[in-house]
């Protein structure tokens, strides 16, 4: 592996305590987070410790099912459901090495969930914990919509997840242990570098189990950042780590930022993490109708379906590319997987 260069940047930690009575000033502390790296952590969101680790172990139950039971309930084209070593990121033309199954709230989950006797309680527990999510998120908004000169509801009802035509979708992940005894293999990536396409991403990670570096999107001198300067971003107890995805820079006309980020495959032995991972990402995704444009209007106006279409392309694009010029050089065709964000 290329060795990486590191510094340590703050990564502004922002409390919404009080909220009501904080609305302005937690608006300004997102807006300058926004403005500058895109990456920002949030404390006192009203999601407790034990809350968090009790989806927690909702999702590696999950994961322990076998693999013909996960299989029943397929990534879809919808975005919802398992899949396992299949998301190619366009950074690297691999699979990240892990699986994920993504949750939604509306119809777009018929026949992704699991049935009640197979894992009972798994859904009661996961809508519940991505509703508080939600909560979380639509207190960002009403403050990014503050920010951006909009009125307070705006964005809330653009992702509004009670309509049948919401997209948001919680994403569990799970990443496999690494044997430290060997070289890990050459293509071998927990999650490769990229930006998220959805309006803000809210990650949770798990007390010890380290991996997440970002390199803010207007550092990235190369198109995917990898020869840039990564920051480790320490999981901490209780903490959301959140991050501007591609739909809010474009809704402000980019004076928000989407910010570079991966998963690092650990091989130094004793500074690295080699053990199992488990992370969970909230996405917020507008509504299929919403109508996205930014307050000057710097990019035609396209729905929230569009939006997410086109992202979803852009990525499978990036990937076929990549796979035409190997097979070229391979003189043979390679698998096909699925490209998300
Ligand atoms: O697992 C993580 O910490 C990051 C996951 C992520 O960035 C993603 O799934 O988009
Ligand atoms: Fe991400």
């Amino acid at each position: 592996m290329a060795p990486t260069k590191y510094t340590n940047r703050t990564i502004p930690k922002i409390s919404l305590h009080d909220f009501p009575s904080r609305i302005d000033e937690i608006t300004t502390q997102l807006i300058s987070a926004a403005e500058t790296d895109g990456f920002f952590s949030l404390i006192n969101h009203e999601i407790s410790p034990t809350e968090i680790e009790h989806m927690f172990s909702t999702s590696a139950s999950f994961f322990s099912l076998p693999d013909d039971i996960k299989s029943t309930v397929p990534f879809s084209h919808l975005n919802a459901g398992w899949e396992k070593n299949a998301q190619i990121r366009p950074s690297t033309g691999q699979p990240d090495r892990k699986e994920s199954y993504q949750m939604q709230f509306g119809s777009a989950m018929s026949g992704s969930w699991l049935p009640e006797s197979v894992l009972p309680g798994f859904k009661d527990t996961s809508l519940e914990f991505m509703r508080k999510a939600q909560s979380v998120s639509e207190k960002l908004m009403l403050c990014f919509a503050r920010g951006l000169g909009f009125e307070d509801d705006y964005f809330v009802k653009a992702h509004d997840v009670r309509r049948p035509e919401s997209q948001t979708v919680l994403r569990l992940l799970h990443y496999y242990a690494v044997d430290e005894s060997v070289p890990v293999p050459e293509g071998y990536y927990r999650a490769g570098a990229h930006v998220d396409w959805d309006f803000v991403t809210l990650l949770f990670q798990r007390p010890g189990q380290s991996g997440l570096e970002i390199c803010p999107g207007r550092e990235a001198s190369t198109s995917f950042a990898l020869n840039d300067t990564w920051t480790k971003v320490e999981p901490k107890e209780g903490e959301i780590v959140c991050n501007i995805g591609d739909l809010l820079m474009s809704w402000s006309d980019d004076r928000f930022k989407s910010t570079f980020h991966r998963v690092k495959t650990p091989f130094v032995v004793g500074e690295d993490y080699f053990g199992q991972r488990y992370s969970m990402a909230f996405f917020n995704q507008p509504c299929t109708d919403a109508v996205i444009q930014g307050p000057k209007k710097k990019y035609e106006a396209v729905t929230g379906r569009e939006f997410t279409q086109k992202a979803m392309n852009r990525n499978f694009a990036a990937l076929k590319a990549k796979e035409a010029l190997e097979s070229v050089a391979n003189g043979a065709a390679s698998g096909a997987a699925v490209a998300i964000s």
